[in-house]
């Protein structure tokens, strides 16, 4: 019954998971983990080279001062001290090699640099874009109750700029981070071996910058999931919004809309500057501690040099590093704020990962194969918040090839009678069957492909008239397609259109009409040939020539076929063989039209058959 890990109505109510410290980030990535692992197995060689490269880059930055150590003391020999002991026998020859070995050091960081960054990049890439497809695969399937709870924008987000965010990350950030961890530790090895006490003043400083990041780096992610939640309201404001801009417009809502999407808007800026703001102070307090420690290692290093204790090379040496590691430490400070910040979108992407749709194949479910399309319901009870029952009960048979009309008040649970029979919802009690069979035990495929849906508001995606038609049945022939199309009507209009059924209809196939949207959405329904066929208020909503041409294509449809007309027009429902009226969630009446709704006095039934009766008189119909 539960529809997900994170809560049954949808991410958005599923903010429970509140990571409090760094060790709250190890188990966020512990949890992220088995999420990533089948993404990172392929690209293990890219990983494993990217890390040697990284090494090599971390040797050559530990080397790389130290040239610099044999000039200062050659020099500092050559010019009267003892500090640096005793003069270099070539000293021209030694600088010139020292001055070599740096080149030569520089460019092999530099190539091992370039190296490491192009394999993570590309590894980096590569796993997140798979778990991007992972996440829009898995919100495909979350069960509608799951949406029910969520937000489109909210989602669209988790899905682009989350991920994206994950993918920017874990490139620049996290990666280098790793890099900048060994070469500080390198650096405390290497100075702990030369100068046991200046190795102490640089460990002391990391404990006090630990501290600092961790704090405030907590900080930041809870204002970067407050300011992520905001840029998901947005993204459904604007979803909305510019879904329904008729509606905006013809009831010039813009201001509201405005005034709406400028409160999200702001409070999203206001998050963003106070994440930016706790980056920003915790880049400077590292400035700070750095610039102390240097200070320190001055001070104590120029008394060990004096005491003989330390080459005045040596604490050039120790300088450069501290300095170099100036640039680590800010490094990790900045990434800490970003990993930190994509924490919060881990967080968001892993809560629609791991919730679980209601509706899946059980273990045990098999393919129905052609059914007959017998339909019974048994006792169905079904809710969408607990409690509140909307089918209590109902029971209902309906044999193969039959049409039955289901009608009832708004609100009586007629459209949720109809997506219990393809499956969309699970009833809490009772079954559905199809064939005897109770859908549970069947693969949602084959009851899916066993079921026609036809809907009052036909969504047809962007794309051709040809691949809308074919989208459950993609390697259709081009004469099936047409044979749907005449089926549907549709075959001479699309003809009629400057590209055929190659024409581009555009998103939701606002460039058709709303009849021939119906139509080309029938042929869809036609195409599955399916041997049950739901027809939900199909007809609202059309005018009067449209709505004959469209009931023209229904009765070829429907014919020979399980039929379920979901309607309020009396007409088409005493075109049906049986009525069925639903109300307090059950079947209170079921039989011919006539009995069930009177004998309708003058209105003549709308044939809702393959032939669709004299045309005159189903223009006439509705005068
Ligand atoms: N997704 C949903 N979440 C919560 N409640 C819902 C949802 N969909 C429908 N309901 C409620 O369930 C009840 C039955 O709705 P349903 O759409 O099945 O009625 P209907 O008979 O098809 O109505 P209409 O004729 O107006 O389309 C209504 O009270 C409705 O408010």
């Amino acid at each position: 019954m539960a529809d997900t890990r994170a809560g049954a109505g949808g991410v958005g109510a599923a903010n429970r998971y509140k990571p409090r410290s760094m060790r709250d980030a190890g188990r966020s990535f512990r949890r992220f983990w088995p999420h990533l692992r089948h993404h990172v197995r392929p690209e293990r060689r890219l990983f494993v080279l990217g890390s040697l490269a990284m090494l090599a880059e971390v040797g050559m930055r530990l080397l790389e001062p130290w040239p610099l150590k044999y000039v200062v003391d050659g020099i500092v020999a050559a010019t009267g001290s003892t500090a640096a002991g005793p003069v270099p026998a070539n000293l021209p020859a030694v600088i010139l090699l020292a001055a070599g070995s740096l080149l030569v050091i520089v460019l092999l960081r530099a190539a091992a640099a370039y190296a490491s960054t192009v394999c993570f990049s590309l590894a980096g890439n590569r796993v997140l874009t798979g778990v991007r497809a992972d996440v829009f695969e898995h919100l495909q399937r979350l069960s509608l109750r799951f949406h029910d709870g969520s937000t489109t924008g909210d989602l669209v987000t988790r899905l682009t700029s989350d991920v994206t965010r994950l993918k920017e990350v874990s490139v620049t950030a996290m990666l280098p981070m790793i890099g900048n961890v060994v070469t500080l530790v390198g650096m405390v090895v290497v100075v702990a071996v030369l100068d046991p006490l200046l190795a102490l003043v640089m460990v002391v400083v990391l404990p006090v910058f630990l501290l600092t990041s961790s704090r405030l780096s907590r900080r930041i992610r809870h204002v970067s999931r407050d300011q992520r939640k905001a840029e998901g309201q947005l993204a459904s404001l604007a979803t909305e919004t510019l879904g329904a801009v008729k509606v905006v417009q013809a009831y010039a809502l813009e201001d509201r809309m405005g005034g709406r999407f400028e409160r999200s808007n702001s409070s999203s800026l206001r998050e963003g500057v106070r994440a930016k703001r706790l980056s920003a102070g915790l880049e400077r307090s590292t400035d700070v501690l750095v610039g102390v420690a240097t200070a320190v290692v001055l001070f104590v290093g120029a008394q060990r040099v004096l005491d003989g204790a330390l080459t005045p090379g040596e604490l050039t040496v120790f300088l450069t590093y501290l300095k170099a590691a100036f640039k680590p430490m800010r490094d990790i400070a900045k990434y800490t704020g970003r990993i930190a910040q994509a924490g919060a979108s881990g967080e968001r992407v892993v809560e629609v990962l791991e919730s679980r749709p209601e509706v899946t194949d059980a273990s045990w479910a098999r393919p129905i194969g052609r059914a007959r399309g017998d339909v019974r319901f048994e006792g169905v009870w079904f809710s969408y918040v607990p409690g509140h029952p909307v089918l209590r009960g109902l029971d209902l048979t309906v044999r193969p090839g039959e049409r039955v009309a289901v009608v009832g008040a708004s609100g009586a649970g007629k459209s949720s009678l109809v997506s219990l029979i393809s499956r969309l919802r699970d009833p809490d009690e009772g079954a559905v069957r199809l064939d005897g069979h109770d859908l549970r035990n069947l693969t949602l495929e084959s009851v899916r492909r066993s079921v026609a849906v036809v809907l009052q508001e036909s969504v047809l995606f962007h794309g051709t008239v040809r691949e809308n038609i074919t989208a459950a049945v993609p390697d259709a022939t081009d004469a099936q397609v047409e044979r749907a199309a005449r089926v549907a009507g549709a075959h001479d209009f699309v003809t009629a259109l400057p590209d055929g059924y190659d024409t581009v209809v555009g998103e939701r196939g606002g460039t058709l009409s709303g009849g021939q949207r119906q139509r080309v959405a029938i042929a869809r329904a036609a195409m599955l040939d399916a041997p049950v066929v739901v027809l939900d208020e199909a007809l609202t909503g059309l005018d009067e020539q449209t709505e004959h041409e469209v009931v023209d294509a229904l009765g070829r449809l429907t014919r020979g076929r399980t039929t379920f007309v979901i309607t309020h027009d009396l007409d088409a429902a005493r075109g049906c063989e049986r009525v069925v009226r639903l109300d307090g969630g059950r079947v209170v009446a079921s039989g011919p039209p006539e009995v069930v709704l009177g004998d309708g006095a003058d209105l003549p039934p709308v044939p809702l058959v393959g032939d669709a009766g004299d045309p005159k008189e189903v223009a006439s119909r509705g005068a």
